[in-house]
Formats: structure tokens, sequence, C-alpha cells
């Protein structure tokens, strides 16, 4: 049921920035400039003490993006995540005891993997659209290209080492869904509230993508 739900979510989210931000206010305001360069989905972590509340935030405020849980790395936070209302999480990594938590909670979700075996059990636990990460550092392409043969079911979202000079790489392989990373969002025009800056390099994203 979750992956039905996930598939059609996903279906126009080419790229999704993984966002790091301090306060929810904050958070709507980087949303709203990624999205007026459109990039309509982002990944909020849990990695800053902000990350909950700004996801509900951003949810509500914004129901024109989609809203991913970012780090979502146990139990608790796939409760409080899917509590916020995401439309799905993420992982780093898969463990037993997490995926088990979202089977449980029937929260869509992407569970990072960064190996072939990794893959399968996430495959197993009924997950088939899948993160690979840190993608660049465990085999980028080279990795994605290799397994697609044997897993053919099998999506990724290749996220870590990616840039502005080899996203596209990543897109077009067929077992690439969407691409992840935190490239288009420069942490001094956050800090700044750059807004226009962070558009304008969302823009040359979508640009990217549509002149290809
Ligand atoms: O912490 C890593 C982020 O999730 C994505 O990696 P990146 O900064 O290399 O794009
Ligand atoms: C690595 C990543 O994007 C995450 O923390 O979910």
């Amino acid at each position: 049921m979750s992956s039905i739900a996930l598939a059609k979510t996903l279906q126009n989210v080419q790229v999704l920035p993984v966002l790091t931000v301090t306060n929810p206010d904050q958070a709507v305001q980087l949303c709203q400039a990624l999205y007026k360069g459109g990039i309509n989905a982002v990944e909020i972590t849990l990695r800053t003490a902000a990350g909950l509340e700004s996801l509900a935030v951003v949810k509500r405020e914004l129901p024109e993006v989609v809203v991913a849980a970012g780090t979502v790395c146990n139990a608790e936070q796939v409760a409080a995540v899917k509590e916020a209302g995401v439309d799905f999480g993420v992982s780093p990594a898969s463990t037993p005891a997490l995926l088990h938590a979202i089977n449980e909670a029937e929260l869509p979700f992407i569970p990072g993997v960064a190996t072939p075996s990794e893959a399968m059990y996430a495959a197993e636990c009924g997950f088939n659209h899948l993160k690979l990460f840190p993608a660049t550092a465990v085999g980028g392409l080279k990795l994605l290209k290799s397994i697609a043969a044997p897993l053919p079911e099998l999506g990724f979202c290749p996220t870590g080492g990616l840039n502005q000079d080899n996203f596209l790489e990543f897109l077009n392989l067929p077992n690439v869904y969407c691409v992840g990373g935190s490239w288009m969002v420069n942490s001094a025009d956050l800090n700044a509230g750059n807004w226009q800056a962070i558009t304008d390099a969302a823009q040359k994203v979508t640009d990217a993508i549509a002149q290809q």
C-alpha cells in the first residue's frame, strides 16, 4: 500500500534537495525559494532541533511542495514524522528494526542502502524505491549500472557527492527515479536569507533537466 502511494508521490519528482534548517520560518522561505526555481520536493532532515517542527510547518503552509523527512533512523522518529504529516520518509541506511517500524507505521519510505545485499534485504521487506547513500563514495554510476540487470525491480535515488556537473548522468540511468543532494543550496545564501540566489540555483537545476 505504502509503495503504491510513494510511486504516485514521486511521479513528478526528479530532484530531492537535502535540507538542514535552523527554524521553521527559514524552512518555509527556503522551500518557497526552491519551488520558485522549479523544485517541487524537499527532504528536510532531522539533523537539527528545528527539523521536526519545520516538516509540519512546511507541509501545512506549502501544500504544493512534496515534503519528505530525512535522516529518519529509528522507530521513534518514524512515528514523529508520520505525526508531522510528511509525504514520505528517507533514511541514510537501513536496519531491520527501522524497516520493521516503517512497515508497522505504513509510512511511505525510501530506505538508504549502500550495497546489493542491503538493497535485496530492503526489497524483501517490501521497499522498491531505495536511496543509494553515500552514492559516489560507494561506487556511484558504476554501482548503479552494475546492479540494474540483477535487481531490475529496484529504483534508486542516489544521494551523496552529486553536484551540478554530474547529477544528470545519474538521473539519466534507467534505475534512477530521482537524485538527491545538498549542492543546490549554498549555505552562505541560506544563512544570509538570499532567497533569490537560491531560486536561481534551483532554476539552474530545472533548466539543465529541461534542456537535455
Ligand atoms: O549528508 C549528506 C547529504 O545527505 C547529501 O550529500 P551531499 O551533501 O554530498 O549532497
Ligand atoms: C543521508 C540523508 O540524506 C539522510 O540523512 O536521510
